[in-house]
């Protein structure tokens, strides 16, 4: 049975100044198997983050359906999780606080709760800043607090809007691999966003390629490369280069008067 998916759907908004509506998704059919990581990359304005919220049930689509585990959503769903550029961490909660929350909403009691934490700040390589409050951490320390927060409620699904990309391209390859190494380690399922082509390629099974607005798929590419849970490792392969310029050309990056990625 499929994870995720995606039958047929649509996504219109009202436009407040014509008064009519505007298509920001056509037709999109996504199937994603348990434990598949799936890119999602396209021009900005495409539709990436409006399929993502309708993933979530956070909107719903004006045509089609989406499903996880089978199951039709319709509304905010327990077995997906969300991880953000911006790591929306609280000020005012340390964080281990902060990757509990979660799990104190779930209604775990304490000790579990800090018990969880600490584990997952260890494995985000966060031991001994379980104390402190996000201001005293870096932007790459804050986004492993955010991802540790992430899987700290145990989600099958993970929804991923560009995580990294207001992070330095070092640090960003440090977290692709701890995040790789999870998902594989435990067997997630996860629909990925990024206008990084060669990271979409470290980090995944699938890619889908999509057009401008109204986004709609225009080419699905198996990565059929090993590695997936070592992107450090896969970005150093020969077929990386080819794969890039494919996606370029699909992208059609550098051969319009408009920026295709931004
Ligand atoms: N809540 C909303 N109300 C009205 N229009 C919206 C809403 N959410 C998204 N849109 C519109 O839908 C289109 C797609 O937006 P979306 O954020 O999904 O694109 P994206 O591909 O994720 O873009 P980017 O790569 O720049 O993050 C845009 O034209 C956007 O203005």
């Amino acid at each position: 049975m499929m994870e995720i998916e995606f039958r047929n759907v649509g996504k219109s908004f009202p436009d407040k100044q014509s008064g009519s509506v505007r298509e920001a998704v056509a037709n999109v059919s996504i199937s994603i198997a348990k434990g598949e990581v799936v890119s999602l990359i396209g021009p900005s304005g495409c539709g990436k983050s409006t399929l993502l919220n309708m993933g979530s049930g956070l909107y719903s689509p004006t045509v089609g359906e989406v499903y996880v585990n089978g199951k039709q959503v319709k509304g905010p769903v327990r077995e997906v999780a969300f991880m953000l550029q911006k790591d929306l961490l609280m000020q005012w909660r340390t964080i281990e606080d902060n990757v509990a929350l979660g799990l104190e909403i779930a209604g775990t009691p304490r000790a579990q709760r800090k018990r969880v934490a600490g584990e997952l700040l260890e494995r985000c390589h966060l031991k001994g800043y379980e104390k402190h409050y996000p201001h005293q951490l870096s932007g790459g320390m804050r986004q492993r607090a955010a991802l540790a927060r992430t899987l700290a409620v145990d989600p099958q699904v993970m929804l991923l809007d560009e995580p990294f990309s207001a992070l330095d391209a070092q640090t960003k390859m440090v977290l692709q691999q701890d995040l790789a190494q999870m998902l594989a380690e435990h067997k997630k399922t996860a629909l990925f966003i990024t206008h990084d082509l060669v990271e979409a390629i470290a980090l995944s099974d699938r890619l889908f390629v999509m057009s401008e607005r109204p986004g709609t798929i225009i080419e699905e590419i198996i990565v059929d490369l090993p590695l997936r849970d070592n992107p450090l490792e896969r970005r150093k392969l020969p077929q990386i280069g080819p794969l890039q310029g494919r996606l370029m050309d699909l992208l059609k990056i550098g051969k319009e008067d408009k920026a295709a990625l931004h």
